[in-house]
């Protein structure tokens, strides 16, 4: 079983008007609610490809309800540990530019900690992947994701962190199963300025297999991404399309990779599903389906560096 964590979920409210005007009323041309969260992304792709989840995290209030309520009619396994406060709202605005405000989230009582940390023990077995992502709400100390791996090895499980800087770095020596930081993250994390060819950046990937990791994806938006695992690098992209959004695409691409990673054991095969469901979320307005999946899955270039 993949267990996807979401501590800060949030209900996403995606806007959509011609021009945003600072200082004004604007009226908007289209609103939609969608279920949030990096992990809850996560899940949702998965669910796509056919591999089974179970999204964990903290969820309270009515937009907690509306969110347990989608993921159920999206058939999703869910169990969210129930709070006082309410679930955040993250607004999109899609004008001109994509323009994104994420809440902070609600506040965790130590109670309520507790009370996740023993749902999550209870739930894992041998060879159960766990995926980390998203920030953290109040109330939780920064070290929260760290603290959870004794937990998670404990029961012989894998784990995948989406974080970024010395909280990725921090994780390293306790062999993720996978870390994607984008080309600009990657280079920040080594003090570097931007790479000038896919080969530096490869480089630079290789160096956090060797501080521990398993494998290393370093996604690069319109150019794809890099797969650097112990015995080779590759370099995929898919045929360009028309680009609607890039909210949680990072997320597709994990969920593609881990998902299949963890039935096949191949890892080049993982990758080109992550970069078929990154590229698939990017040209969709929502994440994207299975059939955008499929389609932009059969466009899909590698190269062997
Ligand atoms: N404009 C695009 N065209 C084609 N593919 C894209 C585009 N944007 C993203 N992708 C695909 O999705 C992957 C992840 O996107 P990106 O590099 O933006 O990740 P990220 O910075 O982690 O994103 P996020 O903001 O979702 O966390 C890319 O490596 C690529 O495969
Ligand atoms: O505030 P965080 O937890 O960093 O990110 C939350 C978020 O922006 O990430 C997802 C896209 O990756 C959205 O669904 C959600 O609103």
């Amino acid at each position: 079983m993949i267990y996807s964590i979401t501590l800060n979920p949030s209900l996403d409210y995606v806007v959509g008007l011609p021009k945003l005007a600072l200082g004004r009323v604007n009226r908007l041309e289209s609103a939609h609610k969608l279920p949030g969260g990096k992990g809850i992304n996560v899940s949702r792709i998965l669910e796509q490809l056919g591999i089974s989840s179970t999204a964990l995290g903290f969820a309270g209030g009515f937009t907690g309800q509306f969110l347990k309520q989608r993921l159920t009619a999206l058939h999703l396994q869910t169990a969210f540990t129930p709070i006082a406060d309410d679930t955040r709202i993250n607004v999109k605005l899609k004008a001109a530019e994509e323009t994104e405000l994420n809440a902070a989230g609600p506040t965790i009582s130590p109670a309520e900690i507790t009370a996740f940390k023993h749902t999550l023990t209870k739930a894992l077995k041998p060879g159960d992947v766990v995926v980390m992502a998203g920030s953290l709400p109040n109330g939780l100390p920064t070290t929260f994701y760290h603290d959870l791996i004794p937990l998670i090895h404990a029961a012989h499980a894998e784990f995948v962190i989406d974080t970024t800087g010395q909280a990725l770095l921090d994780t390293l020596p306790e062999h993720p199963y996978v870390v994607k930081p984008n080309h600009h993250e990657l280079a920040e994390l080594f003090g570097d300025a931007e790479y000038p060819s896919l080969a530096a950046t490869a480089a630079a990937g290789r160096r956090l297999l060797g501080l521990g990791a398993q494998h290393v994806l370093v996604s690069m938006a319109g150019k794809g991404a890099l797969l650097i695992t112990p015995d080779a690098a590759y370099h995929g992209f898919v045929q360009p399309g028309s680009v609607q959004n890039s909210v949680g695409a990072g997320d597709s691409m994990l969920a593609g990779f881990t998902g299949t990673y963890q039935q096949t054991h191949d890892a080049l095969a993982a990758f080109k599903v992550a970069l078929a469901c990154g590229s698939a979320t990017a040209f969709s307005l929502d994440l994207a389906d299975k059939a955008m999946i499929d389609q932009v899955f059969a466009t899909i270039t590698i190269t062997q560096l």
